[in-house]
């Protein structure tokens, strides 16, 4: 067999393209274009690279983009009062902080400090919290942008056996969550779990975000599974994602590729919290699942 690639450029720009009418529309509603900003602290050239094109998606998106670049060795202080400002701020409707921070920041301070309502990255502790309990927030962009890719290609996923490898808060986690929350039946494994490959063989989902380059292995698949892989690997060789995927494509039904697949739609994803966060802090109504 040999596996359906799944276009994650093409669903990106049509959620893109969706998020960019409903965006025309609110401006007309409310007078305003939604807005997002984003903080970069230091010049890590990854991290750069991922703030411009999300500055230049929100903009072709018909929003207003805020960037704010602080030096590496600011004050925690500082970034926190820059937070509280656009907390404060009516013009932003969401407030992403990009990850990693230097290390005399913690994280997870910075992170409580942004008012859940602008938190469109969904890493707030009560976001985390409302997804867990089925209450309206804000998700993680790169697993909603998963779930979004597997819906797509899978219909209803009432019943099916997933395996998420990763656990971590920002993908792991939630794409258990999201899951759960659509029936799935759901293994949370990671890179120590004994018997990976027999917990792999029996899943029609498997997501690997586990940050370990080729690591899932085609062998392990059941044949015919849907594979998502959300690992950004720098090799030698290029890009690659946490499954091995010539062995995967021989043997699942779709996949993912590295570059061009789960990438391209967290950035999506992040402009859809960004409106739907919009559309909730004006009061205008709006149909979320239009997006
Ligand atoms: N607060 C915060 N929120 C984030 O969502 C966040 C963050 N911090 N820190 C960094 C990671 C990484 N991230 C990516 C977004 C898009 C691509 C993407 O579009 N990738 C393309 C191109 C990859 C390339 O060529 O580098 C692709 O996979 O096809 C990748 C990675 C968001 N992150």
């Amino acid at each position: 067999m040999t596996a359906r690639i799944i276009d994650g450029k093409a669903a990106a720009a049509d959620l893109r393209a969706r998020v960019g009418d409903a965006a025309a529309a609110f401006e007309a509603k409310a007078g305003r274009k939604a807005g997002l900003a984003v903080v970069l602290v230091g010049e890590d050239p990854a991290s750069a690279v991922y703030v411009r094109s999300k500055g230049k998606a929100t903009v072709a998106a018909g929003m207003a983009s805020f960037e704010h670049r602080l030096d590496a060795d600011v004050a925690e202080a500082d970034l926190l009062a820059l937070v509280d400002r656009l907390n404060a701020d009516p013009a932003v409707d969401g407030i992403l902080v990009q990850l990693p921070l230097p290390k005399h920041i913690r994280e997870s301070v910075v992170i409580e400090r942004i008012v859940p309502e602008k938190d469109v990255d969904g890493f707030h502790p009560v976001n985390a919290g409302r997804l867990a309990t089925g209450l309206e927030g804000f998700v993680p962009c790169t697993p909603l942008g998963c779930l979004m890719l597997l819906k797509t290609e899978l219909g209803d996923l009432t019943g099916k056996d997933a395996v998420v490898i990763g656990r971590s808060n920002i993908v792991g986690k939630p794409m258990a969550a999201l899951l759960t929350r659509a029936s799935a039946t759901v293994t949370i494994a990671h890179s120590r779990t004994k018997d990976l490959a027999g917990h792999v063989a029996r899943a029609d989902i498997v997501v690997a975000a586990v940050g370990i380059a080729q690591f899932v292995k085609g062998e392990w698949l059941k044949p015919g599974a849907t594979v998502i892989d959300v690992g950004i690997n720098r090799t030698d060789t290029g890009l690659v994602g946490d499954v091995d995927f010539d062995s995967a494509a021989s043997v699942a039904a779709a996949i993912t590729p590295v570059p061009g697949g789960v990438g391209p739609m967290t950035i999506a994803v992040l402009l859809r919290n960004t409106l739907v966060a919009a559309y909730r802090n004006a009061d205008v109504a709006f149909d979320e699942d239009s997006l």
